[in-house]
């Protein structure tokens, strides 16, 4: 009889289940994008209308194909268009505020800088950062860029001090030395050149040269130990990379794919060599033996946390590793590069740049960390360069429950996307030549230099704001000045202007620059 009753209740129940399994992708995938499409056009927000599962993934991605096909001309600054174009597109027809669609993740673009103020800073406890794509969260790790609420608060008061100017002023000495060894590099391939100059993709050379710096941060005395682990993420990271660019299908990375058992493999080496160095690095704490008087790294700073507070495991600190290495290397190498590009097209600037550094520190004498200070127009150049190329484009933040934003009601889980690069070139924050190069603009410092407060967020704003800005902007500074004293440079003849994206603003065929003694 029991056997007879499960038989037929067999496939009503799988019935059922399906049923039910359709109207749950009927109103995540249906349904529910058509009532908050409803909500905000009530509100008077609009947008390119939603397509069921994809949203505007298409139009995005044919806007990106389109506008990435050919690069820009050589002296042309008006970036958004090609950078960020379905922005650029939509915004003409839908207005500054409007709703796009990510598959069926809605994003409302906000840059207007009231608004923005409002989530970052006058009502920032209404927002979170979003859950990363798990390829990005492979990427990043799980530390400080991507943790929230109180482990996040715990974190980042641990790290701080660590990014404090008093503490990064202990590198300079180390940077510098990076740096003229680069230099000498360069030199020694002149003498190969029978033109007097030597042409450079900026790019890979910055990349390693941030690199070092980025793992002296990080493991001060184990700076070797620290080098080989830090190999080992960014041939996780290119895997995790080429994975990014395929076609996202849930759950692939779990498969045992070459690559995927490659990325593991890695993933379990990193973190024994790193439990390894803890547990020396530990030993050597103990034992007294560590040098008192250098810079404070970021692997001392967790491994004394870590002491006093069970909340710091191990699996935390190697999480963080990544994050700073992730957050750290690209973005300055970033900056350099962006920057030497507009000197190298802007040759007036490089002048006065140069003449400056002259000026206050001689013309062989490594720049000294008070030096750096006195470096006015090397920083109008700097925030001029980070306004027109932020590395960082864009961010995100979640609302954590229903609010109020500017008078328009945002449900809760809504992503609000900030397009950082929109807010830098906006005309109505920067005047009529915001496409300009014109770092006289900040002549009279940051606040007014913009109509606005907020127009100016390469570092994001609020608590949340990048804790490495100080490290960067050092190291730009202390890379760029010895450059001067050394170099003159110009765009190499193949130079090709095309700024693109992939997670960070960067040259899509590389930046070949021309450099010739002094
Ligand atoms: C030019 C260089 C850099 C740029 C443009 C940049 C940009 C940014 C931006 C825009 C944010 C905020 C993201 C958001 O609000 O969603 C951020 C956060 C962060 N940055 Fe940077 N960054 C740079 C260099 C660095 C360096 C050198 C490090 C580390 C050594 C670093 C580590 C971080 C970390 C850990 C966070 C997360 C902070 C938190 O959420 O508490 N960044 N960065």
């Amino acid at each position: 009889m029991e056997a007879v009753l499960l038989q037929w209740l067999k496939p009503v129940l799988v019935s059922v289940v399906a049923v039910v399994l359709v109207l749950k992708l009927w109103v995540l995938l249906w349904w529910r994008p058509r009532k908050i499409e409803q909500h905000f056009l009530r509100q008077g927000i609009k947008g390119p209308p939603y397509h069921f599962f994809i949203g505007n993934v298409k139009e995005l991605v044919g806007m990106m194909l389109t506008a990435t096909s050919t690069p820009m001309p050589n002296f042309s600054h008006n970036i958004l268009p090609r950078v960020l174009s379905f922005y650029h597109h939509w915004k003409k027809i839908y207005g500054a505020t409007f709703l796009v669609w990510f598959g069926p993740t809605v994003r409302v673009t906000v840059s207007d800088p009231d608004l923005i103020r409002e989530i970052f800073i006058s009502k920032s406890e209404f927002y979170e950062k979003n859950e990363a794509h798990p390829l990005i969260k492979q990427l990043e790790g799980d530390g400080l860029l991507s943790l929230k609420g109180q482990k996040w608060a715990h974190h980042r008061r641990i790290i701080t001090p660590t990014f404090h100017m008093e503490n990064l002023k202990l590198l300079v000495p180390v940077m510098a030395r990076r740096v003229t060894e680069m230099l000498d590099q360069w030199s020694m391939m002149l003498t190969d050149s029978d033109s007097g100059d030597i042409e450079i993709d900026v790019c890979e050379w910055f990349q390693t040269l941030t690199e070092d710096v980025i793992t002296r941060t990080a493991f001060g005395i184990s700076y070797e130990d620290g080098k080989a682990i830090f190999r080992l993420q960014a041939q996780e990271m290119v895997l995790a990379a080429e994975t990014f660019q395929k076609v996202f299908i849930p759950g692939y990375r779990f498969l045992p794919t070459k690559r995927n058992i490659r990325c593991w493999k890695l993933d379990k080496e990193i973190k024994n060599s790193l439990m390894k160095l803890i547990k020396r690095r530990k030993m050597e704490s103990e034992i007294n033996k560590m040098e008192e008087a250098g810079p404070k790294d970021l692997l001392g700073t967790l491994i004394e946390a870590s002491h006093s507070s069970p909340n710091m495991t191990v699996q935390d600190i190697i999480e963080e590793c990544k994050s700073f290495f992730f957050a750290g290397k690209q973005t300055t190498s970033n900056l350099l590069t962006w920057t030497t590009v507009l000197l190298a097209m802007h040759p007036e600037w490089q002048v006065q740049a140069r003449d400056e550094v002259l000026r206050v520190c001689g013309s062989r004498d490594l720049p000294t960390k008070d030096d750096l200070v006195k470096l006015k127009t090397l920083s109008m150049i700097l925030n001029e360069s980070l306004r027109l190329y932020p590395p960082t484009i864009a961010t995100i933040r979640r609302a954590k429950s229903d609010v109020e934003l500017g008078g328009y009601k945002i449900p809760s889980g809504t992503e609000l996307l900030i397009p950082i690069l929109a807010v830098h070139h906006d005309q109505a924050i920067w005047g009529s030549d915001a496409n300009e190069f014109n770092p006289g603009r900040f002549s009279e410092g940051v606040a007014c230099a913009a109509k606005h407060m907020v127009g100016f967020i390469p570092f994001g704003l609020g608590v949340r704001t990048c804790i490495g800005q100080n490290l960067a902007i050092l190291q730009a500074k202390l890379a760029l000045s010895i450059i001067f004293q050394r170099f003159t440079f110009r765009l190499a003849p193949t130079y090709q202007h095309a700024p693109t994206v992939l997670m960070l603003l960067y040259p899509q065929y590389g930046a070949p620059i021309i450099f010739q003694p002094r």
